[in-house]
């Protein structure tokens, strides 16, 4: 059954095509990722989904329903979260508040209830703390709980990216470049991360990457983009061996010196 199916999606941008007939299917459980040089569209794709940008043409159905047409807010209702390229936090804000405020947009209690103090709005914070801590618990994010963001060593921000993002409850999740900065070992522990997740939050996982050691390792799927188009599509090995990629994504050098190996 698939989560997300993009068909046809374009996106321009005045002269520019961002995207270009985009079509393709995501599994639900499944890990996929989406790579290609820079500026192949990639992260304008994650724009796309998470209603950031409208596409110009085409039609984006997460569970079978449309989602162009929606804003960013009604897309994460509907159980899509993402983390950003550039890693976005609230800088001044502790590791546990800044998860305590991506939780709020799913709490019933308005800001009149919150000012009123009323019991039921006590229950629910209640409550959404406890799933707060869990979570920071689950991404060995405690020894931070009340450290602002700004002081977190890199990897330890992007766990508590994902601490944000699984704080929606999400059902697919799009990470957007999750290794970046990271140190070889803390990418390799990213990897067992990310499939962990998966397995235990019954999540869909859709990640942009260039590291093409955690993209082999990790994805089930992987589509690759060039120019805004889709030139390839399959599974780890079949990706490994086209030439197209190859020769578009990673040049004839990166096999030669067996970086593509
Ligand atoms: N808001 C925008 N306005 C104008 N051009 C844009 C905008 N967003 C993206 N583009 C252009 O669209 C193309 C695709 O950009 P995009 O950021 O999606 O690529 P990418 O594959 O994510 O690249 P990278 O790996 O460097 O992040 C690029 O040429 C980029 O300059």
């Amino acid at each position: 059954m698939n989560v997300l199916e993009v068909r046809c999606v374009g996106k321009q941008f005045g002269g520019l095509v961002a995207v270009d007939q985009i079509d393709f299917d995501v599994e639900k459980g499944s890990i996929t990722a989406v790579i290609g040089p820079n500026g192949a569209g990639k992260t304008t794709l994650f724009n796309l989904v998470t209603g950031v940008y409208q596409p110009d043409r085409g039609d984006i159905l997460f569970d079978g329903r449309s989602l162009v047409g929606l804003r960013p807010d009604r897309v994460a209702a509907l159980g899509i979260a993402r983390t950003f390229q550039n890693i976005r936090l609230f800088a001044d804000l502790s590791v546990v508040d800044n998860v305590r405020v991506a939780m709020h947009g799913r709490l019933k209690s308005g800001i009149f209830d919150i000012l009123l103090n009323r019991r039921k709005t006590r229950i629910e914070e209640r409550r959404a703390l406890g799933e707060v801590c869990g979570l920071l618990a689950y991404l060995d994010l405690e020894p931070w709980i009340n450290e602002p963001a700004k002081n977190l060593p890199y990897g330890v921000q992007r766990r508590l990216e994902i601490a944000r993002a699984l704080a929606t409850r999400p059902k697919l999740l799009l990470l957007d470049e999750p290794a970046a900065g990271m140190s070889p070992r803390e990418t390799w522990e990213l990897s067992e991360l990310i499939r962990r997740l998966r397995d235990d939050f019954e999540l869909t996982v859709l990640l942009i990457e260039h590291d093409m050691k955690l993209v082999m390792d990790i994805s089930e799927r992987i589509v690759v983009l060039d120019y805004g188009r889709i030139i390839a599509g399959g599974t780890p090995e079949e990706i490994r061996s086209d030439p197209r990629v190859i020769e578009a994504y990673l040049g004839r050098s990166a096999v030669a010196d067996g970086t593509y190996s």
